[in-house]
């Protein structure tokens, strides 16, 4: 499955928030989409679900992600959103698990099958613990892991994360996203996760892509656009680029600020 966006706006209320963006990735990869706030970064994500509507063509494995109906893309996109406010509803994370998978469809094995994978995946993310809670009793974090599970439990195709971490703790926030590496290459899938964290981003993405007033500046390996020159001309902030050869993988330490920075007006240095 790979995923090949091209031409692609969304607007909101007539202004222009994504323009002309281009981007691909192939089946197995994390794609992360980095840029400062207000970049547009969720808005671009949630146009390739049909939250936003869009112009221009975001092709997954032949089907089009723009002009699809409602349904095709239900199949096939899992999103996760920066706010889960969605899931509180009087059932247990158990019961939203197996709802998730059961659009429709009511046969006893179809019922047995969305039972175990359920079961499967709250092991595989450490959730068990959760399973007969309902999600308004969970800490933000938690209620984080449960939207990821709720999302991977449909078996998407495209995986959508809108800062997947941004509540979790450094061991969860390994945990969850070894989990989403090993899904997305197993299953062949394609995952985009907006992230603020750059160590994240060289960790766990094949490929990044940072937008600024919704372009897309720089595109390709993370190798290639997570380097002190990018950074720097994106956030102005001077980074140092550390390389660890054992780990098998590059950590940016940000040093300062750049003067010449336009922080948010009345920010004191
Ligand atoms: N509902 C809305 N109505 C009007 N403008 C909006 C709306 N939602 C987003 N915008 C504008 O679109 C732009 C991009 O917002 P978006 O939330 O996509 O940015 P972001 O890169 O995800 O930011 P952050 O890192 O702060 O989450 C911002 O200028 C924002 O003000």
């Amino acid at each position: 499955m790979s995923l090949t966006i091209k031409d692609y706006s969304v607007a909101i209320g007539g202004q222009a928030i994504i323009k002309e963006a281009s981007l691909s990735a192939e089946a197995g990869e994390i794609v992360a989409i980095l840029g400062p706030n207000g970049a547009g970064k969720s808005t671009f994500v949630k146009g390739l679900c049909g939250l936003r509507k869009a112009r221009g063509t975001a092709n997954l494995g032949g089907l089009d992600l723009v002009s699809a109906s409602p349904a095709e893309r239900a199949k096939k996109v899992g999103y996760v959103a920066q706010d889960l406010a969605h899931l509180d509803l009087q059932m247990t994370v158990f019961e939203l698990m197996v709802l998730a998978q059961n659009g429709g469809r009511h046969s006893w094995k179809a019922q047995a099958d969305s039972f175990r994978r359920a079961e499967e995946l709250l092991v595989r993310l450490g959730l068990m613990r959760f399973a007969r809670m309902e999600p308004s009793r969970l800490s933000g974090g938690e209620r984080q892991m449960v939207g990821l599970a709720l999302a991977l439990v449909r078996k998407p195709e495209l995986l959508l994360l809108d800062e997947p971490t941004s509540a979790l703790d450094l061991a969860n926030q390994l945990h969850m996203l070894d989990v989403v590496q090993t899904i997305t290459r197993e299953e062949g899938i394609v995952t985009l996760a907006i992230l603020h964290d750059l160590n994240l981003a060289t960790r766990y993405a094949a490929k990044t892509g940072i937008l600024r007033h919704g372009a897309i500046m720089h595109h390709g390996r993370t190798e290639d656009v997570i380097t002190p020159e990018v950074i720097a001309e994106i956030y102005g902030v001077d980074c140092h680029l550390v390389e660890l050869e054992d780990a098998g993988f590059r950590a940016i330490y940000p040093l300062a600020v750049r003067r010449t920075h336009q922080l948010p007006a009345g920010t004191a240095r």
